[in-house]
């Protein structure tokens, strides 16, 4: 299986780089922020909890994600491999993703992290805002909380991957092919091994 952490700041492009990844590889794309948006959208018990925190800018409690990834795994048993995108997000959820592959036998191929300085993640979430009909994308007060949860609580999570030999940063600036060819390379490179 080949199994992605796609890593990188709010607004640094995991999900477009996430859309060509799944197609070229075959792989089943799990990102937590999509899927807390999917149970706000059906207004449940778990999406009202989490919309509260969200639209504050805040991470939602580890065990809450945790959760919605353990039922991702099981109910695609067969899955060539994921692309995890916004998750893990703190180090406990880096641990427990590792135990839950663990069940399969299986475990993180590698982290491909897009590097984006912070004024420019300021800006794409900006005008994202405009579009995306996403509160926590339209306010720059809270788009600095999101980059202050990241660096406090998800950087550490790139340590991590790094300790294990499976940490690949890739600069995140640039056209999305060449950004895309680049983390095919460190993809590529990290299957064989
Ligand atoms: N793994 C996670 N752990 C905790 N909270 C999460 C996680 N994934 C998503 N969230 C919540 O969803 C929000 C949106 O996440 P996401 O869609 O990944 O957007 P972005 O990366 O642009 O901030 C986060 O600010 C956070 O509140």
């Amino acid at each position: 299986m080949l199994n992605i952490v796609l890593f990188g700041p709010p607004g640094a492009g995991k999900g477009t780089q996430s859309q060509k990844l799944i197609q070229k590889y075959g792989l089943i794309h799990l990102s937590t922020g999509d899927l807390l948006r999917s149970e706000i959208a059906q207004g449940t018990e778990l999406g009202l909890k989490a919309k509260g925190l969200m639209d504050a800018g805040l991470l939602v409690p580890d065990e809450v994600v945790i959760g919605m990834i353990e039922s991702k795994l099981a109910q695609n048993p067969n899955a060539a491999g994921f692309i995890f995108d916004g998750f893990p997000r703190t180090v406990p959820q880096a641990e427990a993703l590792d135990q839950l592959l663990q069940k399969y036998d299986q475990g993180i191929s590698c982290m491909v992290a897009l590097e984006v300085p912070e004024e420019e993640l300021v800006k794409r979430l900006l005008l994202r805002g405009q579009t995306s009909g996403r509160p926590d994308d339209a306010d720059e007060v809270l788009i600095q909380k999101r980059v202050v949860e990241y660096n406090t609580k998800t950087a550490p999570v790139a340590n991590y991957y790094a300790q294990q030999n499976k940490f690949y940063a890739i600069n995140g600036i640039g056209e999305i092919d060449e950004i895309f060819n680049k983390s095919c390379e460190v993809i590529e490179a990290c299957q064989a091994v």
